[in-house]
C-alpha cells in the first residue's frame, strides 16, 4: 500500500492491518467496531476525524483517560514544552514529585506512589505487593472485573476478554490461575466464606465496575469488603484505573468514603498518555525495590512525558469544571436514552459514565450482564456510528463523557439516538 497517498480510506488501511497484526489490530476491542474499524486522522475537543473524513462525536475518549476531550490546550503545551527538554532521561525529574504530590494530597490511600506505564503493570505489582506484604499466596477478584492483561487476573475477566470469549486466557498455568478465587460482583457472602477459609493475601475490586458495561456497587459492599479485609489481615486493592480522578479528585474512595490499603491509578493520571500508578500507605508500598523486596522497575517508569501531561491534567480538573460538565453531560444523556429506548433495559450511570443494556430489568452483576441483548447493543453502535456518534463497540465497556461534552455536543447526540432508537423494538 502506497501510504504517501493523500487519502486513504479506513476500509484500505484495515484490509493491509489484517495482513500485519493478529485480528488486524493491537488492541482486541478495536476490531469490534463495525462493520469494520475506523481509521482516525486527528481528533479535538469532542470530536474525532476519521481517514474518510467523518467527524464523529466520542463517547470512547481512548477509553477513558481524556476527561479533557482530545487535544486539550493546557495538556498540549505542557507536552509540547516537555519535548523541547527531552523527552526521557533513565534519572528522577520534578515532574515527577509533582504529580506524585498531586496524587498524594487527592487520594485518601496514598501516601506513597510508584509510577509504571500501564494498568496492566499496575495491578500486577500490586498483587504482588499484597502477597509479599502479607506473605499469602490467594487473591480474591470478582466476575467481570478487568484489571489488565496479566496472568494473575485473567479468570473471568471482563471488557475485551468477555467480548471476544476468553475471559480465561490459554497460556495461563494452573498453578497460578489456582491461586486466584472468583466471586461474583456484589456477592458479600461468597468474599466472607473464602476469606473465611483461604489464606487471603488481597481482595482486587473494581469500586464501579467498569468493564461489564458499567455497574455500581450495591450500597454496602465497597464497605463490607473494607471491614472483612481488615478482619482477616487480608489487603483491600480498589482498581481505581477507570475511577480515579473520574468520580472526583479522590476516585471512588472519596466517592463512597472507603479507603483501601492499595489502590492502582491509571488512564486520567496521564493526561493521555501512557502510565500506571500503585499507591498505598508509607508502610505497604516501603515493600518496593529498591526499599523492600518485592520487585519492580521499568525502563519508562515516570517518563517526564506522561508525568508533565498528567500535571497538566489534574491542574485542570482542580478548577473543577470539568467535573461540572462531564457530569452534567452523562446525566442528560443518560436519562434521554432511557425515555427513548421502548424495550426492556436499563441505564447504569456513576457520575460521569454510563452504559446501557437492552432487554434485561436489572444489572448487578457480570452474570446480568451477559444476558442483555448484546447482539442489538451492536447494531445501535453501528447505527450511531453512520450518524455520526462513537460509543463502544462493544456492551462490556463504558461511555464516558470529558470537559468537551458542552451542551451544543450532548444536543447533536441526542438527536443522533433519537433516530437510532427509534428503529430499537
Ligand atoms: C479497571 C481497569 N484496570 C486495569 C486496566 C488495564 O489498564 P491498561 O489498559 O492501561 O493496561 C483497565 C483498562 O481498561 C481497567 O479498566
Ligand atoms: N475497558 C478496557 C479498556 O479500556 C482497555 C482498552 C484496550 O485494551 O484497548
Amino acid at each position: 500500500m502506497d501510504l504517501r497517498r493523500c487519502s486513504i480510506l479506513s476500509y484500505e488501511l484495515w484490509n493491509e492491518a489484517k495482513n500485519l497484526f493478529a485480528g488486524g489490530v493491537n488492541s482486541p476491542v478495536r476490531a469490534a467496531v463495525k462493520p469494520y474499524p475506523f481509521y482516525t486522522r486527528r481528533a479535538k475537543g469532542a470530536y474525532i476525524e476519521t481517514e474518510d473524513s467523518k467527524q464523529l462525536i466520542d463517547y470512547v475518549l481512548g477509553y477513558g483517560p481524556l476527561i479533557l476531550g482530545h487535544s486539550h490546550p493546557k495538556v498540549l503545551n505542557a507536552v509540547k514544552n516537555q519535548l523541547e527538554k527531552g523527552w526521557l532521561y533513565g534519572t528522577p525529574s520534578v515532574a515527577e514529585i509533582k504529580l506524585a504530590e498531586k496524587i498524594t494530597k487527592h487520594v485518601p490511600s496514598a501516601e506513597m506512589v510508584r509510577f509504571v506505564n500501564s494498568g496492566t503493570e499496575a495491578t500486577m505489582t500490586a498483587i504482588r505487593l499484597s502477597r509479599g506484604f502479607t506473605g499469602r499466596k490467594k487473591i480474591i477478584k470478582f466476575d467481570g472485573n478487568y484489571h489488565g492483561a496479566h496472568d494473575y487476573v485473567l479468570m473471568d475477566a471482563g471488557s475485551a476478554a468477555s467480548e471476544f470469549g476468553v475471559p480465561f486466557s490459554l497460556g495461563i498455568p494452573e498453578e497460578v490461575a489456582s491461586t486466584v478465587i472468583v466471586c461474583p460482583y456484589n456477592d458479600i457472602s461468597c468474599v466472607e466464606r473464602t476469606i473465611r477459609k483461604e489464606d487471603v493475601a488481597g481482595v482486587i475490586v473494581e469500586p464501579v465496575m467498569g468493564n461489564m458495561g458499567v455497574i455500581p456497587p450495591n450500597s454496602n459492599f465497597l464497605k463490607d469488603l473494607r471491614s472483612l479485609t481488615r478482619e482477616f489481615n487480608s489487603l483491600l486493592i480498589f482498581d481505581e484505573v477507570i475511577t480515579g480522578f473520574r468520580l472526583g479528585l479522590g476516585g471512588a474512595q472519596s466517592y463512597f468514603g472507603v479507603k483501601p490499603d492499595i489502590t492502582t491509578l491509571g488512564k486520567i493520571i496521564g493526561g493521555g498518555f501512557p502510565i500506571g500508578a500503585i499507591c498505598g500507605s508509607r508502610d505497604v508500598i516501603s515493600y518496593l525495590t529498591p526499599s523492600g523486596k518485592v520487585f519492580n522497575a521499568g525502563t519508562f517508569n515516570a517518563n517526564p512525558v506522561s508525568m508533565i501531561a498528567g500535571l497538566a491534567t489534574i491542574e485542570e480538573l482542580e478548577k473543577g469544571n470539568a467535573y461540572r460538565i462531564s457530569e452534567k453531560a452523562a446525566k442528560i444523556l443518560a436519562e434521554e436514552i432511557d425515555s427513548l429506548i421502548k424495550i426492556e433495559h436499563v441505564v447504569n450511570r456513576v457520575f460521569n459514565f454510563f452504559q446501557f443494556f437492552l432487554g434485561v430489568k436489572k444489572v448487578e452483576n457480570a452474570g446480568d450482564a451477559r444476558k442483555s441483548l448484546r447482539e442489538v447493543y451492536v447494531k445501535v453502535h453501528e447505527a450511531l456510528l453512520r450518524e455520526g456518534v462513537f460509543v463502544p463497540p462493544s456492551q462490556f465497556e463504558a461511555l464516558f463523557t470529558s470537559i468537551a461534552h458542552d451542551d451544543d455536543v450532548i444536543n447533536r447526540t441526542i438527536e443522533a439516538f433519537r433516530r437510532v432508537l427509534g428503529e430499537v423494538h
